[in-house]
């Protein structure tokens, strides 16, 4: 369970992130939501540990601000927005290895760390790219590997910011649906920013809107995202659409006029 109380972050001498406080489940996904620059990267860098932030967050009992950063770090696995490979001359198999051998500074591969490798790569369908260098791929192939790397490392919290920026269609929903499946299974928690609402009604249990960094609606995802709280957040018209399986999409229809 994540449990976050009271988070604020200040870049100099402006609050970007006002108190924030809110719950997820273990085994559920939160949705972050908002218009650009309503300070979502902000938050999810504060939970990180990446920006220094007021406030207390737990994750599963445990208070991560009194953590060192990188007890705090193997808690967490997040996948930043600007992805940038490393110059590292290794293989995807080669990193994944890596990085889950933090502890041991003489390196050796145990028979448990490759096949969870090997399984790591079946499950994101990355096998074919294995010998392959993270710079020499392209964007998408890359934000695949970063979603790998974070999960190798069992994180208790999962970070995403905007984890589907580069992805066609078919990897955006094998990405969403294999985060959800391993949230649910290995009962962590996961944040995801989003700026797609199909893709957070469709795999998100709860969602929050932001909006100049405070939070303007929160809760289970088919209740924050309704045409009025969609149209007050981005003054965009929308319709939402019920399928007969209880499924909702949202169809934009024209911007509110200011
Ligand atoms: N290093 C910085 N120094 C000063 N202001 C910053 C800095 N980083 C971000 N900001 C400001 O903080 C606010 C929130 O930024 P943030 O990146 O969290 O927004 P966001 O909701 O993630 O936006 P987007 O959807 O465009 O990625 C913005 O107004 C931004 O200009």
């Amino acid at each position: 369970m994540l449990k976050v109380d009271k988070l604020a972050v200040k870049i100099g001498s402006v609050e970007i992130l006002k108190p924030v406080s809110f719950t997820v489940m273990a085994g559920q996904s939160l949705a972050l939501l908002g218009r650009n620059g309503a300070g979502k990267s902000t938050l999810v860098k504060g939970l990180a540990g990446l920006l220094k932030a007021r406030g207390c967050v737990t994750i599963d009992g445990h208070c991560l601000n009194k953590m060192p950063q990188k007890a705090r770090s193997q808690q967490i696995g997040y996948i930043a927005q600007e992805f940038s490979s490393n110059s590292v001359r290794l293989t995807v198999f080669e990193l994944l290895l890596l990085a889950q051998n933090t502890q041991n500074m003489q390196f050796r591969a145990s028979p448990e760390s490759l096949v969870a490798a090997q399984q790591m790569l079946e499950m994101l369908s990355l096998t074919h790219l294995s010998h392959r260098m993270p710079n020499e791929m392209s964007g998408g192939q890359q934000q695949m590997v970063a979603l790998a790397l974070a999960l190798i490392r069992k994180p208790r919290l999962l970070l995403l910011d905007e984890p589907t920026s580069a992805l066609d269609l078919a990897n955006q929903l094998h990405l969403l649906q294999t985060v959800r499946r391993y949230t649910q299974e290995q009962n962590i928690t996961t944040l995801m920013v989003l700026h797609d609402l199909n893709l957070a009604h469709r795999f998100a249990d709860y969602t929050m809107i932001l909006a100049a960094g405070e939070v303007e609606a929160f809760g289970q995802t088919r209740q924050v995202l309704s045409a009025e709280q969609i149209a007050r957040s981005y003054g965009v018209h929308c319709e939402v659409f019920v399928g007969s399986d209880g499924s909702r999409s949202i169809h934009p229809l024209a911007a509110l006029s200011a």
